[in-house]
């Protein structure tokens, strides 16, 4: 059994490009388009679940291969909410979840991969903020739970502002990366964008795309969600802005090109000329 998946996962990863500074996507694939869903959240999760469906119809139709959702969707962002909503998606018992089997029908049908945002999954009496991810086949590739063990949002601005995202989540454990029909795809969720190690992890190891779905407060990430949006993009050199959402309930479609990409890490190899020896040394 073991030897069989060792041999799935080989055949899958040579039908990619093998150089480590490479991008690891299907040769044929050079252009796709992403659809971003950014949608208003209401206090009832159905109208939730057929307002998310519609809006990744909307952005299929628009000709995106690969459609985003936003952090905690499903319902508000509120210890309460999210407690009284969390499903049960744990492989093992089999268990099912209504915004699982909507995501995997939507993505199967209209053969799109998707990056199901987040919301809170109940897995043996702990909380997680996850995000699932579906392939054009409509099967749940992955599920990433928020943040690499230390990224949970905790905030404490003495009496003006206090959100601590560790007194309701338990933390993930690791990093996320996937396979799709749209390239490698490495998964962060909104304050894991504030970690450079976690992008350059992923750049690491070949991935395409970083997709962080976010819902980020106003006190404390207003003043910088764009800039280390950019910040996270300069470093792994894919630094500019092709299209921007705005504040408003949105559907954007954006293409990408990932031969521009390879021009752009051919001609300037930065994660060659990184200097590990350098770094350590003055630990
Ligand atoms: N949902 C979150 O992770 C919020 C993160 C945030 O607001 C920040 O400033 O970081």
């Amino acid at each position: 059994m073991a030897m069989a998946a060792t041999a799935k996962k080989k055949s899958e990863s040579d039908r990619f490009c093998s150089s480590p500074d490479l991008l690891h996507h299907h040769p044929s694939l050079t252009k796709l388009k992403i659809g971003i869903c950014q949608m208003r959240v209401s206090g009832e999760k159905k109208e939730n679940l057929k307002h998310a469906r519609s809006l990744i119809q909307v952005a299929a139709k628009q000709g995106a291969n690969l459609v985003l959702l936003p952090e905690m969707w499903v319902c508000p962002y509120t210890e309460e909410d999210m407690a009284k909503n969390a499903e049960d998606f744990d492989d093992e018992k089999g268990a099912s979840s209504p915004t699982l089997e909507m995501l995997s029908e939507v993505a199967g049908r209209l053969s799109i991969t998707i990056i199901g945002g987040s919301l809170p999954e109940r897995c043996k009496g702990e909380l997680y903020n996850t995000c699932p991810i579906f392939g054009a086949d409509g099967k749940l590739i992955a599920k990433h739970r928020k943040e690499m063990q230390v990224h949970l949002f905790d905030a404490n601005f003495l009496g003006e502002f206090c959100f601590m995202e560790s007194h309701i989540f338990a933390a993930g454990d690791k990093p996320t990366i996937v396979d799709t029909e749209v390239g490698r795809i490495g998964i962060g969720i909104c304050h894991d964008i504030r970690f450079p190690e976690l992008a350059t992890f992923y750049r690491d190891k070949g991935v395409c795309l970083i997709a962080y779905p976010g819902a980020f407060n106003i006190s404390t990430g207003e003043s910088l969600w764009e800039l280390v949006q950019r910040g996270r993009a300069a470093d792994n050199q894919c630094g500019e802005i092709i299209a921007s959402c705005g504040h408003e309930e949105n559907v954007m479609i954006a293409e990408i090109d990932y031969s521009q990409l390879h021009i752009l890490r051919k001609g300037l190899p930065l994660f060659k000329q990184r200097r590990e020896d350098v770094y350590s040394q003055h630990n």
